[in-house]
């Protein structure tokens, strides 16, 4: 489970400094469920950083599984993101050189398997998305919808615990955008992951049964009776 105490983040810009977190509490149980939504500037892909362990607080505690994140090393860090967190953007970040499946066996690197098997489970994650039949495509070869799939195939290939997406469905149409959630949707009740989402969409929000919002740095969190 996440832990967020007191998560402060400050930016300098010149000699300014931008109050982005300005003291988050927070906690996501494991297996649960949380869209983050708010205003533009807001500070929603500032917390998803922390949460991913991709930057630092100025102050604050990021606990997940009892481990302080503010605190590790950087190549503890790195080893906790490898193990235990997947991550999909809204602009996929693909690399544009290579296969579905070498983009997705890429994750699978850091954890050392060797190649036979790399590429067995990255090929089975990409079925696991529906696109079995597309492997020795390239990123330019793929609709959007269909290289957001491959990114979650990446970020899902090594089990993590959790799964971050800040703006997933953000480049996608509507019927796409439908088509992403039911995959990320059947994922999350299938592997029992954490997901935490951050988007500008209300109807997606809207169907959250918790929804935290952040303005101006500071969070509020709204829980919904599930139906
Ligand atoms: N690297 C940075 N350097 C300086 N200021 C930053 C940096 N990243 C974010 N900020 C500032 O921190 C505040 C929060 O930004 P953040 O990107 O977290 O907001 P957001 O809610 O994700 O916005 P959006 O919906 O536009 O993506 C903003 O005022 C932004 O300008």
């Amino acid at each position: 489970m996440y832990e967020l105490r007191g998560v402060t983040k400050q930016y300098r810009r010149g000699k300014e400094t931008v109050d982005a977190l300005r003291g988050i509490d927070l906690t996501v149980a494991d297996g649960g469920r949380l869209v983050i939504q708010g205003p533009t500037g807001g500070g929603k892909s500032t917390l998803l950083q922390m949460l991913g362990g991709l930057d630092r607080p100025t102050a604050g505690s990021v606990v997940l599984d009892g481990v302080d994140l503010a605190t590790l090393t950087e190549a503890r860090l790195t080893r906790v993101r490898s193990d235990k967190i997947g991550i999909i953007f809204q602009s996929f970040n693909l690399i544009p050189t290579l296969t579905a499946q070498e983009n997705v066996e890429t994750a699978l690197v850091p954890l050392g398997l060797k190649v036979a098997e790399r590429r067995e489970r990255a090929a089975e994650a990409l079925k696991s998305v529906g696109l079995g039949e597309r492997l020795s495509h390239l990123p330019s070869e793929m609709s959007g919808g269909q290289q957001q799939r491959t990114a979650i195939a990446r970020a899902l290939v090594k089990n993590p615990k959790v799964l971050l997406a800040d703006e997933p469905t953000g480049n996608l149409d509507e019927s796409t955008r439908d088509e992403i959630m039911d995959v990320l949707e059947g994922l999350w009740r299938e592997h029992g992951l954490m997901f935490i989402m951050v988007t500008h969409d209300s109807a997606l929000a809207r169907q959250a049964p918790r929804v935290a919002t952040l303005r101006k740095g500071l969070i509020s969190v709204a829980e919904k009776a599930v139906a």
